[in-house]
């Protein structure tokens, strides 16, 4: 329960919504308000020593088509992921990671499967060494 602030209804400032749907779950009481995470990520990148050899690595469509425009200086690897029961199988469908520092972006990590399957597909096409983005973090 949030309650209502003296000056009318609270903000909220929810950052990378994963599902824009969600919006709807606060009452009239609360003005939910949108934010993107990226702007931190771009600095923490800018600040690696490896900053020049940064690739990012979408797991699914989903993630490419969320983040891509604010992401699209830095060349881009987009992967195919799909759920059979419990696995995610994960491939990629185009980039090359080989000899980058490949820099995973997802909109949620809830099992860490998809975060972890990418890792390996990234690694055995050759990538240096990977990192991960995830704004909303379900610890299970
Ligand atoms: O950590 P995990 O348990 O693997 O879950 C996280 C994944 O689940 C969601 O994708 P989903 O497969 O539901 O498809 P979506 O992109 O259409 O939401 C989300 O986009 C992440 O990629």
């Amino acid at each position: 329960m949030i309650p209502k602030s003296r000056g009318g209804p609270t903000s909220v400032v929810i950052y990378d919504i994963h599902a824009l749907q969600e919006r709807f779950y606060f009452g009239d009481d609360v003005l939910p308000c949108f934010e993107t995470g990226i702007p931190l990520l771009l600095q923490r990148l800018r600040q690696l020593p490896d900053a020049e050899n940064i690739t990012i690595a979408f797991p699914d469509d989903g993630a490419w088509k969320r983040f891509h425009k604010l992401l699209q200086h830095f060349p881009m690897i987009v992967c195919n992921k799909v759920r059979e029961g419990d696995k995610r199988i994960v491939r990629i469908k185009e980039g090359n990671p080989e000899g980058r520092h490949v820099v995973i972006v997802d909109d949620l990590v809830q099992s860490g499967g998809t975060l972890r399957e990418c890792q390996k597909v990234l690694a055995s096409h050759g990538a240096s060494k990977v990192s991960a983005y995830v704004t909303p973090c379900c610890v299970p």
